[in-house]
């Protein structure tokens, strides 16, 4: 399982290249902090990769995630999961409800399910918590029930968007060790765009999106 990014770049609508082709392989369990200045698009490359990026936006180059071209997918179709800064869950639902939602249709059967998503509340440090209202949560135990429910759905591959970014220091490298423990032992080959030279220090390895050569 990696994740080969092969001379990509983006143009916004009626823009020139955001950034000089990017080229690199994530192999399983390695995770690339992806650097570089406000604008340069790495959010944006997060999103050509998830499969969303915004409309007219022109992309280069190939996304290909266990040798599949990932051109055309639907985001849903990817195996992609998505950690963000905000860690949206849904509001209506309850933190169990948000997990069972994401947990991958291979788990079969209720008692199954519903232990599943015990587990994932264990090793989240979040048991019992299955009945709580995502409201009543704190930022970090947010961030936790968020990235189990990213890994619930199995993805092949991990994108996180400024994860850290809204803890406080302490809670920060707690977390930070604790989703990178994650990737490693399920192979998860992971893309971290990140400003926090700490993120960037723990990484397996980085890449700074450079601006493109002048043309001409
Ligand atoms: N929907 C959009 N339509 C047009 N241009 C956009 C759109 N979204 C982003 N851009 C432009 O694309 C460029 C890249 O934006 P992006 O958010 O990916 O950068 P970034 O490197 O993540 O920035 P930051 O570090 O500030 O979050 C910026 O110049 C931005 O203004």
């Amino acid at each position: 399982m990696s994740l080969i990014l092969d001379h990509v770049t983006l143009a916004p609508p009626g823009g020139a290249r955001l950034f000089a082709p990017l080229d690199v392989t994530i192999a399983p369990g390695e995770v690339l902090c992806v650097t570089g200045p406000s604008g340069i698009g790495k959010s944006s490359l997060i999103a050509l990769i998830g499969g969303f990026l915004p409309c007219g936006f022109r992309a280069e180059g190939r996304v290909l995630l266990n040798g599949v071209d990932l051109a055309g997918q639907p985001p849903e179709a990817r195996r992609i999961g998505l950690l963000l800064q905000e860690a949206p869950l849904f509001p209506h639902l309850s933190v169990g409800d948000n997990l069972a939602f994401a947990l991958s249709p291979r788990v079969k059967g209720r008692a199954a399910r519903r232990a599943a998503i015990e587990e994932a509340l264990e090793q989240a440090a979040l048991p019992g918590f299955a009945g709580r209202d995502p409201a009543t949560l704190s930022g970090g135990q947010r961030l936790r029930v968020s990235l189990m429910r990213a890994l619930l759905a199995e993805p092949a591959a991990l994108l996180l968007d400024e994860p850290f970014s809204r803890l406080d220091p302490p809670l920060r490298a707690e977390f930070r060790a604790f989703v990178l423990g994650h990737l490693v032992a399920r192979a998860i080959p992971a893309l971290i765009v990140s400003h926090d030279a700490e993120d960037a220090a723990t990484a397996t390895r980085c890449c700074a999106l450079a601006p493109p050569a002048p043309s001409g």
